[in-house]
């Protein structure tokens, strides 16, 4: 119970002195709950007196009264705190989670799937808001007031304290026992519910290349497979929460049952008097009652600790270190001096030992067959994660001493996935260089052969994506990413060669936005078709990691290497082509 409870605080962070004043409220309160019961005893002697101490009865009343008043107020506060701090909570531990996503390397995030993530920061806050609300302030009341009634029934009959005392830790190792079994369950179900909603997620995005390969059956199988599971994740567990539950629940009501008996027998013999057993009676079954739901409580312990868990383990991830001293780079030339890299939870570098000088304002193509590391060496430019070896300068400085926003500044990219948000094309656009004018994103769109298309949309730059659908071609995504990139203006522009997926028409329209973006940057490309990087100030050809050759087209091919190679096989291809 504390783990989860310290758990908490460091999630909570700065909201973490609230919840713990809270949580003394909470104790006083109840403090003074298990002392009113306490004055019970001595209430029903005074009423059963004869004649009755009416000065004695009203005493007993007036402090009653008054330690009622006063739990009261503490009440009423610590359910302000708890319904006011809930949405403020639950609101900031999301921003958390947000600047976190920010900061923390997009080789971390692209580990997780999207629904894995949705999880965490949709379900999860909630979760623990839910505890914050209610269950550790219920649980408080739950122990402290028994423990203070126990404590002053000592002082009146210790006979009947030991007796119900001993319901205690007969039940603690149950409830330990319980928490353990229901924890693995509650896991299992965290773990097929997250599971569940991945595929999901996967599904939805997926659902266009699944129709293409008919495969939707298949996957739609596979969630069917994650429903079942997480069905009989959830039933396991309610199943193994049965017995437990009821044994806790049947102990209590024996402790109960022991009051009776002895101490009817204590009456009997004049040991005890009928208005304390009375008392006595009250108060065991007031206590009887949130005891024996006690243990369901561990269930919700388990959720909200293993929500806790992956919410710490997402707040823990290292965010990028920035080196100091933080210096801006003058000068746009990348190099890589030595670069070793392995991707995380691999064993072998995708990189190996990897130099290269790409000059300020050239044209650097990178060319090799598929995995050789291509797409890795523009991702490291960008910080998608960090070298092992060796480091990555732009214009002379370390990309680790450059503040990563100013970072992303630099570097522009234009791949071939080309992701639109729900929103109009005006802010698809404007995403680049954000509170530039309508006037600039049309600018933009012009020069990157995009305003034609959007004009003849039904609210042109107005348009929503989502309105549109699937309706903008793979080129035309395309150009709006360029245009994204001409905005920005950034000095270095990263290309994956958008244009071998299109059609001769597409592929026009968008070499000529290509041309306007890169002009006086500097330019990596990634590129598929070798005839499209003949004029390069350098090709760079790799080879499982290694840098093989490096030169111009005709250096190249007067090398008769690798390149010379790939070189005539796609010219004969081309030619085969042509012939057929
Ligand atoms: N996020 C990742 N985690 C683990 N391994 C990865 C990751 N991304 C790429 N790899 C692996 O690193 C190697 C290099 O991949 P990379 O995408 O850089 O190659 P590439 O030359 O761009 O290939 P292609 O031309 O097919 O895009 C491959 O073996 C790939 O499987």
């Amino acid at each position: 119970m504390i783990q989860p409870y310290r758990r908490m605080l460091r999630v909570l962070g700065d909201h973490a002195p609230q919840m713990q004043r809270n949580v003394r409220i909470s104790t006083i309160a109840s403090v003074l709950e298990g002392c009113i019961y306490a004055l019970l005893f001595p209430l029903m002697l005074a009423l059963f007196e004869h004649p009755i101490n009416t000065s004695r009865l009203g005493i007993l009343l007036a402090i009653s009264g008054g330690l009622f008043a006063i739990e009261t107020v503490l009440r009423w506060q610590e359910l302000t705190f708890s319904w006011d701090a809930v949405n403020e909570i639950s609101h900031d531990t999301r921003l958390k989670l947000g600047e976190q996503l920010r900061r923390i390397p997009l080789e971390q995030l692209t580990n997780r799937r999207s629904g894995e993530l949705n999880v965490i920061l949709g379900g999860n806050v909630s979760e623990i808001v839910l505890w914050l609300g209610s269950l550790c302030l219920t649980i408080i009341q739950t122990l402290v007031v028994p423990c203070v009634t126990i404590a002053v029934m000592f002082w009146i009959d210790w006979r009947l304290a030991i007796a119900l005392t001993l319901t205690f830790p007969l039940a603690i190792p149950i409830y330990q026992q319980f928490r353990k079994i229901v924890g693995q369950g509650t896991r299992q179900t965290a773990i097929a519910d997250a599971e569940t909603a991945s595929r999901v997620i996967e599904y939805a995005q997926g659902l266009p290349v699944l129709r293409a390969t008919k495969q939707v059956g298949s996957r739609s199988q596979q969630i069917q497979k994650a429903l079942a599971n997480q069905r009989a994740t959830q039933s396991r567990t309610n199943q193994l929460v049965i017995l437990p539950s009821l044994m806790i629940a049947t102990l209590v009501e024996i402790g109960i049952l022991l009051i009776i008996a002895l101490g009817s027998v204590y009456v009997l013999q004049g040991s005890l008097s009928l208005p304390i057993l009375i008392a006595l009676l009250v108060i065991a079954v007031r206590f009887s009652e949130p005891l024996a739901v006690f243990a369901n409580y561990a269930a919700v312990f388990d959720i909200t600790e293993a929500a806790l868990e992956r919410i710490e383990a997402l707040l823990s991830i290292q965010p990028l270190v920035v080196l100091a001293p933080t210096q801006a780079p003058e000068k746009f030339d990348i190099s890589f001096e030595s670069v070793t890299f392995t991707y995380l939870d691999q064993s072998e570098p995708v990189l190996r030992n990897i130099s290269l000088h790409c000059p300020e304002r050239s044209f650097t193509a990178l060319v090799g067959s598929s995995g050789s590391g291509k797409t890795t060496i523009t991702r490291l430019i960008s910080r998608y994660a960090d070298v092992q070896q060796g480091k990555i300068c732009i214009g002379g400085i370390d990309i680790r001493h450059i503040d990563p926003t100013q970072l992303m500044r630099l570097v522009s990219v234009v791949f071939q996935d080309v992701y639109l948000f729900d929103d109009t094309i005006y802010n698809n656009i404007r995403l680049a260089k954000p509170g530039s004018t309508d006037v600039e994103v049309e600018a933009a769109a012009q020069a990157a052969n995009c305003h034609d298309f959007i004009s003849r949309l039904p609210n042109g730059y107005e348009t929503r994506v989502g309105e549109i659908g699937g309706a903008l071609s793979g080129g035309e995504r395309q150009r709006i990413s360029i245009a994204r990139a001409i905005l920005k203006d950034a000095p270095i522009v990263l290309l994956d060669e958008p244009t071998s997926a299109l059609d001769t028409e597409s592929e026009v329209a968008v070499q000529r936005a290509i041309d306007r973006l890169v002009e006086n940057k500097t330019v990596i490309v990634i590129a598929h078709r070798l005839s499209t990087v003949v004029g390069a100030d350098q090709i760079l050809v790799l080879e499982s990691g290694q840098m093989i050759e490096q030169g111009t087209h005709s250096q190249l091919l007067e090398l008769q290497g690798r390149y010379a190679s790939l070189w005539k096989i796609q010219q004969n291809a081309y030619c085969w082509r042509i012939v057929a």
